[in-house]
């Protein structure tokens, strides 16, 4: 049985390598030496795998009072979310980097949005309303910088039948950045 020890070093060496990938300047007979020691090291990996990577799912989320998202995925920044009533929350004290950027010097809006629909959706889920995002407005106010302390907001505003509206935003340096508003439709499974 792994255990989340394990698990968390090995993410936390693979958000570093995924880094070092982005900004290596060493020359190609270097690059060549990376690509094939990482060919072993996967093959190390693959030696016992999931066919899905482990996630808390929607069903073990609902009334979840704090929410782990994609901690085990090094693709996605990791986001602790918790959920107080109608509110939802989640920080990232050190922002996010280059590897996340759009324009110069700035978080890439499509990265913003995937960190507000993780919450909005999460947020709907937590009070046990098992959802999609039917629809999505999104108002980039003010740009996001990167390595700067950002804060995802949510916040539950209706419950019909089957829709769902929570509004979201971004934070950053205690300045809004990004609004969004939510249509979330539940769904059966
Ligand atoms: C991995 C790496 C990623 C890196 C990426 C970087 C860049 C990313 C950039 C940007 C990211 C943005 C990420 C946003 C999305 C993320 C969240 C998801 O992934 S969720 C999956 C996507 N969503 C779907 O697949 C739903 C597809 N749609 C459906 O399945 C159906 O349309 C569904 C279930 C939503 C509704 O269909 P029905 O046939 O069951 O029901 P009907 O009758 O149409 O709707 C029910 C009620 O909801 C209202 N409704 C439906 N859609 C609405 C809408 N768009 N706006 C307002 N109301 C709507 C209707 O008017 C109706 O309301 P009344 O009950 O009559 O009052």
């Amino acid at each position: 049985m792994e255990n989340d020890d394990a698990r968390a070093r090995l993410v936390e060496a693979g958000r570093a390598l995924v880094d070092a990938i982005g900004r290596t300047g060493v020359d190609d007979a270097a690059l060549t030496e990376a690509a094939d020691r990482l060919r072993s090291v996967e093959a190390l990996l693959r030696a016992i795998e999931h066919e899905r990577v482990p996630r808390i799912t929607y069903d073990d989320a609902v009334g979840m009072e704090a929410y782990s998202w994609q901690r085990w995925n090094v693709v996605l920044p990791h986001l602790e979310m918790r959920f107080d009533g109608i509110k939802g929350s989640a920080e990232l004290p050190e922002g996010l980097n280059e590897l996340y950027e759009g324009p110069t010097g700035l978080l890439h809006g499509g990265i913003s949005v995937v960190l507000i629909d993780a919450l909005v959706t999460s947020l709907a889920q937590f009070h046990g309303l098992r959802n999609v995002t039917a629809g999505l407005t999104i108002n980039f106010r003010k740009p996001t910088l990167l390595h700067t302390p950002l804060t995802v907001e949510a916040v539950l505003e209706e419950v019909h039948d089957r829709k769902v509206i929570v509004s979201g935003s971004l934070v950053s340096d205690g300045k809004t950045t990004v609004e969004a508003t939510a249509v979330l439709v539940r769904v059966e499974r």
